[in-house]
C-alpha cells in the first residue's frame, strides 16, 4: 500500500472550511492530517517533515522545489479582519512593533507597509511566545488569527493589514496556499480539491461546531476571508513574492 501523504494545515478557524472535509472522512485512506500555528507548518514543509501544507506564502522563495497544487488558499480583498497592528497610539506615535511569531507571511507584509505605504521607522522585535500584554503604550504589535480577533476587543487602534495592502496596490492578498516540496499525483490533487471544497458549502454548520464569541464568523468566512486563489490573486501573490525576494526592501 502507498504511504499516507503528509498535510498540514493551520489551526486558526479561517482555515477550518478548507479541512472540514477532512475533519469529516474524506481521504482517510490517503491524508495524514497535521495542524499546527502557520510558521510550524512552514518549518515542517521546508524540512520535509510534511508533503504539502496550507502554508505561509512567504517561505515559497526558500523552497527547493514547490508547487500550489490547489485552487483553495486563505486570503482577502480588502479588509481580513484576523491580521492587524494592534496600538494603543495612532500609526505616526508607534516607535515599537511586536512581530507574530506564529506567522511568516503577514510579517513580510508588515515590513512592506512600513516601508513603502506608511513610511514610518519604528523598532522591529521578534518575539517568541506569548507578547500581547506587551502592547501599550508606543508599542504596538501584529496579531494574526483567532488571538487577532480577540484582540480587537482590547486595542483602540486597529490597522488591518489586508485593507492597508489593498489602499497601497488595488489587489487582493494571499497569506496562505496549499503548496507541496514535490510532485504530487494527479489524482490524489483532484481528491484533494475536492475535499477542500467540501465546508465551503457548509459554512453555517462549521460555524455551529465552531462556537466563538469574538467575531461573527459568518462574516469571517464570508466578508473577510476569501478561499478562491483567482487571477487576481495570482497577481498580487507574484507580487508579493517579488517584492520580497527582489530586496527592494533593503535598497529603498
Ligand atoms: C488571514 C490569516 O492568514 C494567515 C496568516 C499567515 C502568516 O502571516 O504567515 C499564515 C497563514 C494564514 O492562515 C490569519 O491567520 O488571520
Amino acid at each position: 500500500m502507498q504511504r499516507k501523504i503528509r498535510v498540514g494545515a493551520v489551526s486558526y478557524l479561517n482555515t477550518k472550511p478548507l479541512v472540514y472535509g477532512f475533519e469529516h472522512g474524506m481521504m482517510a485512506d490517503s491524508v495524514d492530517l497535521n495542524i499546527d500555528f502557520p510558521s510550524k507548518i512552514a518549518s515542517m514543509l521546508l524540512e520535509d517533515k510534511i508533503d504539502v501544507g496550507l502554508v505561509p506564502v512567504a517561505i515559497i522563495p526558500e523552497m527547493k522545489e514547490h508547487y500550489i497544487i490547489s485552487n483553495y488558499c486563505i486570503s482577502c480583498d480588502g479588509a481580513v479582519a484576523s491580521v492587524c497592528l494592534f496600538s494603543e497610539v495612532p500609526l505616526d506615535k508607534i516607535e515599537k512593533i511586536l512581530l507574530d511569531y506564529q506567522s511568516r507571511t503577514s510579517v513580510e507584509l508588515l515590513k512592506i507597509l512600513i516601508k513603502e505605504s506608511w513610511k514610518i521607522d519604528p523598532v522591529i522585535e521578534e518575539t517568541t511566545g506569548e507578547y500581547r500584554s506587551q502592547i501599550s503604550g508606543t508599542t504596538a504589535a501584529l496579531v494574526i488569527g483567532d488571538r487577532a480577533l480577540e484582540q480587537r476587543k482590547v486595542s483602540p487602534y486597529i490597522y488591518d493589514l489586508g485593507l492597508e495592502w489593498k489602499k497601497f496596490t488595488g489587489l487582493p492578498f494571499v497569506f496562505a496556499a496549499w503548496v507541496s516540496n514535490k510532485k504530487l499525483d494527479t489524482d490524489f490533487i483532484d481528491s484533494f480539491n475536492e475535499a477542500n471544497s467540501a465546508g465551503l458549502h457548509k459554512i453555517e454548520t462549521i460555524v455551529e461546531e465552531n462556537p466563538f464569541s469574538e467575531f461573527n464568523l459568518i462574516d469571517y468566512y464570508t466578508k473577510y476571508i476569501s478561499f478562491e486563489l483567482n487571477d487576481a490573486k495570482e497577481k498580487a501573490l507574484g507580487l508579493f513574492l517579488n517584492k520580497i525576494s527582489s530586496g527592494t526592501l533593503l535598497v529603498n
